[in-house]
């Protein structure tokens, strides 16, 4: 696969953050036009990756390239959309004002705000103030925010955590619809059943890299039933008692072991 189908390019990416290493030479690309997972447990770095593909976090080594320039290039701007893991709106204003106000910051026109109040299905919460909406409610209208303009690439962290699985679904269905009208998404989040919504997945651990596979593709090269016991073998076969196979043998990686 060429570049030019890949969205997001790292090469040696190292993170160092307080003192300890956080993101050990990462090495990945994510095709474009895909739904991406990056799945891994709490402090795995998945924030910190995403924090480095819009540029808002120092990197110690390596490169990082999106949408074919360095991340944090200003060109980027309006071609990424990133939603934090806290909703980044304004409480006292209306899901429509909110809406507005960062369409103007953007230069994204009023059109735009009521396609994306209807892309995250909150025509009929438009007039609300957010601080009276549910959290799933008020994460959705941060995710509109992200949508205005268009983006190429959507980068999203744990934008499902704390919904109810009917809200998580509809996310992930909203999600599926982007991708196939043309967007990129690469979607963190450390439950391991969402790996069925994706169309490729990359596991994080203690910073590291376990995989970057298709689901079908890891629950085959590990022999497992679903992810989680996926991601266990994985990390059975890079930590590998005293006297066992060195890591990364094929013990696991290429068999069906038990
Ligand atoms: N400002 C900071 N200073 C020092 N260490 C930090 C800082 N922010 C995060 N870390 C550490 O970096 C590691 C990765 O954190 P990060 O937030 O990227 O993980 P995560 O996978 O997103 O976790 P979660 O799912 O809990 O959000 C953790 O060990 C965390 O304690």
């Amino acid at each position: 696969m060429g570049n030019n189908d890949h969205v997001i390019g790292i090469r040696g990416l190292r993170v160092d953050r307080g003192g300890t290493t956080v993101l050990h030479e990462l090495d990945l690309a994510v095709p474009e036009r895909q739904v991406v997972g990056l799945l891994g447990p709490s402090g795995s770095g998945k924030t910190t990756l995403l924090r480095t593909l819009v540029g808002v976090q120092v990197v110690t080594a390596g490169t990082v390239d999106v949408l074919g320039r360095p991340a944090g290039d200003p060109t980027l701007r309006h071609q990424v959309g990133y939603v934090t893991q806290s909703p980044s709106v304004y409480a006292d204003l209306s899901v429509t004002e909110n809406l507005r106000y960062f369409a103007t910051v953007l230069g994204a026109g009023a059109r735009d705000v009521a396609r994306v109040i209807d892309a995250v299905d909150l025509a009929r919460h438009a007039r609300r103030r957010v601080g009276t909406l549910s959290g799933g409610e008020r994460s959705r209208v941060s995710l509109a925010a992200a949508l205005l303009g268009e983006p190429r690439l959507l980068v999203l962290d744990e934008p499902t955590v704390g919904l109810d699985p009917v809200l998580r679904r509809d996310l992930w269905d909203l999600f599926a619809r982007l991708r196939d009208a043309g967007t990129s998404l690469l979607v963190s989040s450390h439950v391991m059943d969402e790996a069925t919504r994706c169309d490729r997945l990359l596991l994080l651990r203690d910073g590291r890299l376990l995989a970057d596979d298709t689901l079908p593709g890891l629950l085959e090269r590990t022999g497992a039933h679903d992810v989680e016991h996926a991601f266990l073998r994985l990390v059975e076969d890079t930590i590998p008692p005293d006297g066992a196979a060195p890591a990364g043998s094929p013990r696991h990686l290429g068999g069906k072991a038990s």
